[in-house]
């Protein structure tokens, strides 16, 4: 099992990546990106898939075209986890 986020530390998180709301109903965090098409996306994607396969930390995603939603949560911790705010901050990095 993982540990889940205290108040504090969820918090820190969606003050410091105000664009990640957490999802009704469950304990997640989403974000929907867009670019300007779907070869942006897909790089998008790319990236972000060889870090959670380093980090074995999956995100689930929806993609569309240029859009793509992902949703972060842990499974093993049945809600949000320090893994989530670790794969958060490389969703970032590869979105820019
Ligand atoms: C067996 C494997 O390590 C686990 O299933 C990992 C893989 N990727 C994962 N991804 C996510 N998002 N949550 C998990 O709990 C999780 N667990």
């Amino acid at each position: 099992m993982v540990r889940k986020l205290s108040e504090e530390e969820r918090e820190t998180f969606l003050s410091r990546y105000p664009e990640w709301k957490m999802v009704e109903g469950r304990d997640a965090v989403s974000r929907t990106f867009k670019f300007s098409d779907f070869n942006e996306a897909w790089g998008f994607m790319s990236r972000v898939a060889l870090a959670a396969e380093k980090a074995d930390h999956h995100p689930e995603w929806f993609n569309v075209y240029n859009k793509v939603e992902v949703t972060l949560t842990t499974h093993d911790a049945d809600g949000l986890s320090e893994r989530d705010v670790a794969l958060a901050g490389n969703i970032e990095e590869a979105a820019k």
